[in-house]
């Protein structure tokens, strides 16, 4: 056998909205975004080698809540980039977990994303990175914004993008609930709850302005979320959450995306640990993490090559 053996590393951001304007339900059941995303600096690492079927193993944040069947995103992505190339290699992924899972911070869609590219640089298949984003799309909504990261408008179902200028760095307390939210339930809330309003939602101006200008005061005071009403049904006790993060001075606070995160935007990264420690003083989140962003999309870390007939 000569056929060459790698390893491909690749990492992918998770993501807070920090606009989410939702519009009412379409026919085809998804809704019409209009929503600012912010990359942060939790990750996911997804290993690729070569193989002859298709495999995976998971570890890291929440690794035991993660479907390892063919229900898996990674898997998914592997699986589709090879049925359109029309390659019959296979490929063992291994994916480290540093994204809340069911957090509405796109874990598993970033993990899509990073299989997407460790596949690509595997099998080599000279993709460009807009065709990659078009298949990105087909696997979920929030699949194309883990590959470009950075800050971007999410128009359409949230997968048609345009970077979006952004001055500074943002320091964030994340408080985490063992219950994950689903996100197509939190959708159903909100046709329940609210509805939405025909036509499409436009990009908050506000918050553009605020991100080019680079003030956190005026960002964090901007933040919004159309499905944070359908989060606080389903999941109540956020409420509190929200507020002792207010309290502790956040500049702002919001759930991300469907939730149940709440993110909230400190002052330095120094307050936002403090915000962090109020959150876990009051008993409000079953963990919490701190992140900053933006920070980039999808990115190849490490590639191993040797050939197996080399080793004999
Ligand atoms: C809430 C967000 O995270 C905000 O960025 C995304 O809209 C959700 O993105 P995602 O998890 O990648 O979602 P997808 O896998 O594409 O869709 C899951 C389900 O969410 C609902 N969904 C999603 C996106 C959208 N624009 N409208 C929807 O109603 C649909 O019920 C869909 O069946
Ligand atoms: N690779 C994966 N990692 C995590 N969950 C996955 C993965 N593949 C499939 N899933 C399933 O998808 C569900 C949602 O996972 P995910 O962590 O992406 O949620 P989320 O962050 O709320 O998503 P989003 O913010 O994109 O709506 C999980 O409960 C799990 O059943």
């Amino acid at each position: 056998m000569s056929r060459s053996s790698s390893e491909v590393v690749v990492r992918a951001p998770g993501k807070i909205n920090l606009a989410l304007g939702v519009g009412r339900r379409l026919p085809d059941g998804f809704h019409p975004l209009a929503t600012v995303f912010q990359a942060v600096s939790l990750h996911e690492e997804v290993t690729a080698r070569p193989a002859d079927g298709f495999s995976l193993t998971v570890d890291g944040l929440h690794a035991d809540r993660v479907p390892t069947d063919a229900s898996n995103l990674a898997l998914r992505a592997a699986h589709l980039l090879a049925d359109h190339v029309g390659i019959d290699d296979g490929v063992a992924l291994h994916v480290h977990k540093g994204v809340p899972v069911a957090g509405g911070m796109a874990g598993g869609s970033a993990d899509a994303a990073a299989t997407l590219l460790a596949c690509d640089a595997l099998w080599r298949t000279g993709m460009s990175r807009d065709e990659l984003g078009e298949l990105a799309a087909t696997l979920g909504s929030d699949v194309p914004f883990c590959l470009v990261g950075q800050t971007a408008v999410g128009r359409g179902r949230g997968d048609l993008l345009t970077p979006a200028l952004s001055r500074g760095e943002y320091h964030w307390a994340l408080a985490l609930r063992d219950a994950g939210l689903s996100t197509p339930e939190v959708f159903r809330t909100f046709d329940e709850v609210v509805g939405g309003v025909d036509g499409e939602p436009e990009p908050d101006r506000r918050l553009l302005a605020a991100l080019r200008s680079g003030d956190p005061v005026s960002v964090g005071a901007a933040l919004d979320n159309d499905l944070q009403p359908a989060a606080l049904e389903l999941a109540p006790e956020l409420a509190e959450t929200l507020a002792v993060a207010e309290d502790a001075g956040a500049l702002g606070v919001v759930v991300s995306g469907s939730g149940p995160t709440v993110a909230a935007l400190g002052r330095s990264r120094q307050h936002a640990v403090a915000i962090a420690a109020a959150v876990t003083a009051a008993g409000v989140a079953d963990s919490v993490l701190t992140a900053s962003g933006p920070v980039p999309g999808a990115r190849l870390v490490v590639t191993e090559r040797a050939s197996v007939g080399d080793r004999g």
